[in-house]
C-alpha cells in the first residue's frame, strides 16, 4: 500500500482544461505543453507531432457543465486489445483531434511518450477531457502490460466507470482478468466493447460466452454485429431495434446510416433482434425490481411496446449496481461502432453524483502518485459527507483532511531489480534525482541502496571490485543504487526514460530476480548487549524464538510472551520491532526478504538510561544468531504464464517450457489458436519474448503475471547460493 496521500485543492477556473481527478504530474505538464507549447518544463518530453497547434482543440472555451452531465471513465483491457486505437476514435468523433491518429504510425495522442510511440504500446495512462452530446468525458487510458498494473490500479480509484475493451477474436485474455478483478475492488460499473469484429476469427458469441464464463459477469447484449470479420459491416441496436451502417468508402467512418428495422426488408435480423430484445428485458427484470414490476403491468402482452428510454434507464441501474454489464461491438480500426459506445458511456455510466468514494486515512505524502486532487475543498467534503452518510460508515473520521483522502494504490512487490550506474561519481545526484522523481509519478518502482554485496560493479563493459582499500589503507566501497522493477520492460522503460527525459547515459547491471527466504524449523536464541558510551552504560538482555508459519508476506508476525513486562514494552516496542524488520529485509542466505515467520520476545531486561538505538541492535543481533541456527530455504517468485499460439507451432512451445521447469496446467482451444496455461519459475523466463518470437515466427503471444512464491528445490537452490557466492 502507498504509504501515503495529500490533497490539493485546484483552482479549476485557471485549468479549466484539465478537469481530471488524479494523473502524474508529468501528464499535467504534458498536456499543458500540448495546450500551451511555451511552457517551460525543466524535463524533456517527446515531441507532439502533428498535434501542437490547431489539431487540438483547445477547451478552455468549454464552460463547465453540471455534474449529472460529467462522465469520468477509464480504458482498460489487455495488451494490444485496442485501448487507444478506439480512445483515438472517440477524440477524433468527439472533434478533440481533426486527424486519425494511429497506433501503427505513432501519432497518437494519449500515447505520447516517445516509447510509447516507438513500441506501440501504453505505459503511462493518459487523461483527456471532451465533450460528447452536452456531457464533458474525462477520459483516461491505461496500459494493458502486466508490467504496468500499478498505472491501472492508480486510475481505476479515480474513476466513475470503465469501457472495458476485448479483442473479439480472443474474448477475455489473461490480463482482462487482472484488470477486471482490480475494478471490482475499486466498485467500477463497466461497459464492454468488443473490439476488432472486422479480424479474421473475430466472433461475437464466443466473446460473450467468454466474459460470462471467465469473469463470471451478466452481459447484457445491447447491439448484436452484422457480419463479422471481412464482411463486419455495422451494428444493430437491440434496445431500439435500428440498424446502423457504415458507408465501407468512407475514410474516417463520421457518418453513418440509422434506420429502424423492418419486416419487409431485412426479417430475419429484424425476428434476431426482438428475440435478443425480449431476452435483454427479461434479463433485466430478473435483476430491478422496478423494471420488473413495470414489464409485468403494463407490458407482459407485448414488450415491443415498452419505450427504449425505459429500458435504458433500467439498465443504467443495473450498471451502477453492478449486477450485470451491457456489451457493445465494433472495428475502431476502421472506424465502426465508435459512436454508439460514446452514447452508451453517457446513458449507462453513472455521473460522479451517483457513486460513493471510498475515503481513506493515508499519512501525509509529498506531491505523488497517491494524492487526491479536488476542484474546492468544501465541494469534495460534502462529497466525503455523503459517502459516509450513504456508505458504510466503516471509514469515519475525525479530521477533515482525512475525509477528504481517496483509497489508496496498492503497489504489488516487484520481482526483478538490477543495479544502475551514472557515468560518473559527479552524476550520481543526478541520478538519485531522476530515480526520486520517478518514483513518485510510478510507486511501483523502487530503489534501494545496496552497500556492501561482495560483488563486482558494472561500469560498461568493465569489471570493477565493489570494495577495497586506498593507498593509505583506509577501507573504501562502493554503494550500489538498485532499481527494483515489475518486469524486464518496466525496467527497461525506466532506463530509457532517464535517458530522454533527464539527460543521463545510465549503465545496468544484470537483471536479477527477486529471491525471498524463509525458515523451516523453529529456532531461540539469547544475546546480551553490554557497551559503555561516555559515562553510560547500554546493557541489554534479549531471548526471542522465530518459527516458521503461513503468511505469504514479507512483513514478520511479531508477538510477545506474557513474561515479557508491559511498562518496559510501552517504552521499547518500536525499537524491537525496528531490530526485527531491518533482520528481515535482508535473510541469510541471499539477503532477500524473509518472507512466513513469526518473532516471538520470551524475555527482555533493560537497564536504565539504555538507549532505543541499542535496543534495536540487540534484538537485531539476537535475531540474526537464531537465524543462523535455522534451517532455511529459498522462495523464487512462480509467474503464471498464458501463450497463445497456432496449432504448428505448439508441439516446440510445449518442449521450450518443459526445459525451463514450466508446469503446463491446461491447454485450451480458443478459436484457431491453443492457449498454453502453466507456471513458471520467473528466472526461467527472462528474455521469453524473443525466444517465442524466434520458435513461433512471431505468431504467438504471451502474458505472465506473479502466481506466488515457492521453495526452490535443494539442487537448484544449492547452484543458486554456488552462483551468488562466485563459486560457479
Ligand atoms: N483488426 C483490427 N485491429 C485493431 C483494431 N483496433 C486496434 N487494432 C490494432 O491492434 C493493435 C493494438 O492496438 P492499440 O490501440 O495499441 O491497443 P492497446 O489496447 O491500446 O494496447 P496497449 O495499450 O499497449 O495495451 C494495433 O496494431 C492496432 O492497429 C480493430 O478494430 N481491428
Amino acid at each position: 500500500m502507498l504509504s501515503g496521500s495529500r490533497i490539493f485543492a485546484v483552482n479549476h477556473k485557471k485549468i479549466s482544461s484539465l478537469n481530471i481527478n488524479n494523473v502524474c504530474c508529468s501528464k499535467i505538464r504534458a498536456s499543458l505543453k500540448r495546450l500551451k507549447p511555451h511552457v517551460p518544463l525543466g524535463r524533456n518530453y517527446s515531441s507532439l507531432p502533428g498535434l501542437i497547434g490547431n489539431d487540438i482543440k483547445s477547451l478552455r472555451s468549454v464552460l463547465s457543465p453540471p455534474a449529472a452531465k460529467i462522465r469520468n471513465i477509464g480504458i482498460m483491457a489487455h495488451i494490444d486489445a485496442g485501448k487507444t486505437t478506439t480512445t483515438e476514435r472517440i477524440l477524433y468523433y468527439s472533434g478533440y483531434t481533426r486527424s486519425l491518429g494511429d497506433v501503427d504510425d505513432g501519432d497518437t495522442v494519449t500515447d505520447f511518450m516517445a516509447q510509447e510511440r516507438e513500441r506501440g504500446i501504453t505505459i503511462q495512462s493518459a487523461a483527456v477531457t471532451f465533450d460528447w452530446k452536452g456531457y464533458r468525458l474525462n477520459l483516461i487510458d491505461t496500459p494493458g502490460h502486466v508490467d504496468f498494473t500499478v498505472e491501472v490500479e492508480r486510475c481505476l480509484r479515480v474513476l466513475d466507470g470503465a469501457v472495458a475493451v476485448f479483442d473479439a477474436s480472443a474474448g477475455v485474455e489473461a490480463q482482462t482478468l487482472t484488470v477486471w478483478r482490480q475494478a471490482d475492488k475499486h466498485k467500477i460499473p463497466r461497459i464492454c466493447f468488443l473490439n476488432k469484429m472486422d479480424k479474421t476469427g473475430a466472433s461475437f458469441n464466443y466473446a460473450v460466452e467468454s466474459i460470462r464464463e471467465k469473469l463470471n459477469a451478466k452481459p447484457l447484449v445491447l447491439q448484436l454485429p452484422i457480419g463479422e470479420a471481412k464482411t463486419f459491416k455495422g451494428v444493430v441496436d437491440v434496445v431500439s431495434k435500428e440498424k446502423l451502417l457504415w458507408n465501407a468508402n468512407s475514410d474516417d467512418g463520421k457518418d453513418f446510416e440509422r434506420k429502424p428495422l423492418l419486416e419487409m426488408s431485412d426479417p430475419e435480423l429484424l425476428k434476431k433482434t426482438t428475440e435478443a430484445r425480449n431476452a435483454l428485458i427479461e434479463q433485466v427484470a430478473d435483476l430491478d425490481d422496478e423494471f420488473a414490476d413495470l414489464v409485468l403491468g403494463e407490458f407482459s402482452e407485448n414488450f415491443d411496446l415498452l419505450p427504449a428510454e425505459k429500458l435504458q434507464t433500467a439498465i443504467h441501474r443495473v450498471t451502477l449496481a453492478q449486477t450485470a454489464v451491457p456489451v457493445l461491438c465494433g472495428s475502431a480500426l476502421r472506424n465502426k461502432g465508435v459512436q454508439p459506445l460514446l452514447d452508451a458511456i453517457t446513458m449507462y455510466l453513472p455521473s460522479p453524483e451517483e457513486r460513493n468514494y471510498e475515503f481513506l486515512h493515508l499519512v501525509c505524502l509529498q506531491t505523488a502518485t497517491g494524492d487526491t486532487i479536488v476542484s474546492s475543498k468544501s465541494s469534495a467534503l460534502a462529497a466525503a459527507r455523503r459517502a459516509e452518510r450513504e456508505g458504510e460508515k466503516k471509514h469515519r473520521r475525525n479530521s477533515e483532511a482525512e475525509r477528504l483522502l481517496l483509497a489508496g494504490v496498492e503497489i504489488p512487490e516487484p520481482v526483478f531489480f538490477c543495479t544502475i550506474e551514472p557515468p560518473s561519481m559527479a552524476k550520481q545526484p543526478d541520478l538519485d534525482h531522476a530515480l526520486k522523481c520517478l518514483h513518485r509519478e510510478d510507486p511501483s518502482l523502487k530503489v534501494r541502496l545496496d552497500p556492501d554485496t561482495g560483488q563486482f560493479s558494472v561500469k560498461g563493459y568493465i569489471l570493477e571490485p565493489a570494495k577495497g582499500k586506498d593507498t593509505k589503507g583506509k577501507v573504501w566501497e562502493i554503494i550500489n543504487t538498485v532499481l527494483c522493477g515489475m518486469g524486464e520492460l518496466h525496467i527497461e522503460i525506466i532506463h530509457d526514460r532517464i535517458k530522454r527525459e533527464y539527460g543521463l547515459e545510465t549503465y545496468l547491471g544484470p537483471l536479477q530476480v527477486a529471491y525471498r527466504e524463509t525458515i523451516l524449523n523453529s529456532v531461540r536464541a539469547t544475546d546480551t548487549l553490554d557497551r559503555t558510551l561516555g559515562d553510560k552504560r547500554h546493557l541489554v538482555t534479549v531471548e526471542l524464538e522465530a518459527k516458521p508459519i503461513e503468511t505469504a508476506s514479507v512483513r514478520p508476525v511479531i508477538e510477545y510472551a506474557d513474561s515479557v513486562s508491559e511498562d518496559l514494552l510501552k517504552a521499547s516496542q518500536e525499537a524491537i520491532e525496528n531490530g526485527i524488520h531491518s533482520v528481515c529485509l535482508q535473510g541469510p542466505l541471499l539477503g532477500s526478504p524473509i518472507q512466513d515467520v513469526a518473532i516471538t520476545l520470551h524475555s527482555l531486561m533493560i537497564h536504565p538510561g539504555t538507549s532505543t538505538t541499542m535496543i534495536s541492535a540487540c534484538v537485531s543481533r539476537c535475531l540474526q544468531k537464531a537465524l543462523k541456527k535455522a534451517d532455511k530455504q529459498v522462495l523464487e517468485p512462480l509467474m503464471g504464464l498464458e501463450v497463445t499460439v497456432t496449432k504448428d507451432y505448439l508441439s516446440p512451445v510445449l518442449a521450450d517450457l518443459a526445459q525451463r521447469r514450466g508446469n503446463i496446467q491446461e491447454i485450451q482451444t480458443r478459436q484457431n489458436n491453443k492457449v498454453v496455461i502453466g507456471f513458471v519459475p520467473l528466472a526461467e523466463i527472462m528474455g521469453y519474448s524473443t525466444v517465442l518470437r524466434t520458435l513461433t515466427s512471431g505468431s504467438a503471444t504471451f502474458a505472465l503475471e506473479l502466481a506466488n512464491y515457492q521453495a526452490m528445490n535443494p539442487q537448484d537452490q544449492s547452484t543458486l547460493l554456488s552462483q551468488r557466492r562466485g563459486f560457479t
